[in-house]
């Protein structure tokens, strides 16, 4: 395969979304793979224990550095790049989406409970590259929902995933603004027009329309975006 991606997870089943629809497609025709491994394969206690209490105090419960470590070891090798979601993590963004599109083997360390012990991630750091990285700013339970998400976002970009070439040419952020509106059949619905400017026909006018309408989108939602040339930049 083009990408190989290797997951672990205490609820590997989690990952299933990974084998449906287009990701699955691509898996089938052998242009990404996808594995998932279950961290408990890596325990040593007849209660297949993967986490303690922290160090220092404090809420909740640490991931066992001697599970994650020998597991790495086997799933991890020194050419991939590990990924491992966390809050505290870098903001995953589609330029990072586009280099992980480049590489030939991802491997996915989903955290749960307070995190993995950071030895774990200093310790892979000697050997292979790690990235730390967050796909927002909220809090989620793991790092499951997490990984589908960063997968999504890398494997589309890989030639012969996505159906139409063209549509992640037009990707939301491709001229750094936000998407304009999108319409359909049919031309009236529940009263609602589409704008008159989208059925004439004049390419030039409508290309200048859409533009103009991200940018009045862009302004309202994420003005942090917004060109320095442009009004509207946030103080
Ligand atoms: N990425 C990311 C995350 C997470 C996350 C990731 C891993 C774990 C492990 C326990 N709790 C987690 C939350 N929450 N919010 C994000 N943007």
């Amino acid at each position: 395969p083009t990408l190989r991606i290797d997951v672990v997870s205490i609820f590997p089943e989690y990952l299933t979304p990974l084998r449906a629809a287009l990701l699955g497609r691509a898996i089938d025709r052998g242009i990404i793979s996808v594995d998932v491994h279950d961290l408990r394969d890596w325990t040593h206690d007849v209660h297949r224990g993967v986490d303690d209490s922290p160090y220092g105090g404090g809420p909740g419960m640490v991931m066992k550095p001697e599970v994650w470590g020998p597991c790495l070891d086997d799933v991890c090798p020194d050419d991939a790049l590990l990924v491992v979601p966390t809050p505290a993590g870098v903001p995953f963004t589609q330029s990072m989406a586009e280099d992980l599109s480049r590489e030939r083997h991802l491997v996915f360390a989903c955290g749960r409970y307070e995190g993995i012990d950071q030895r774990v991630v200093d310790d892979a750091a000697t050997r292979t590259r790690v990235l730390e990285v967050s796909i927002g700013d909220f809090v989620l339970i793991g790092g499951e929902v997490a990984t589908i998400a960063m997968v999504e976002a890398t494997v589309r970009l890989i030639d012969g995933v996505l159906g139409n070439a063209a549509s992640h040419q037009q990707d939301s952020f491709s001229d750094g603004l936000l998407e304009g509106p999108s319409y359909t059949r049919p031309e009236v619905w529940r009263g609602l027009a589409v704008p008159a400017v989208l059925r004439s026909g004049d390419h030039a006018k409508i290309e200048k329309w859409r533009h103009e309408e991200s940018l009045q989108r862009t302004r309202s939602r994420r003005p942090d975006l917004l060109p320095a040339d442009e009004p509207g930049q946030p103080d």
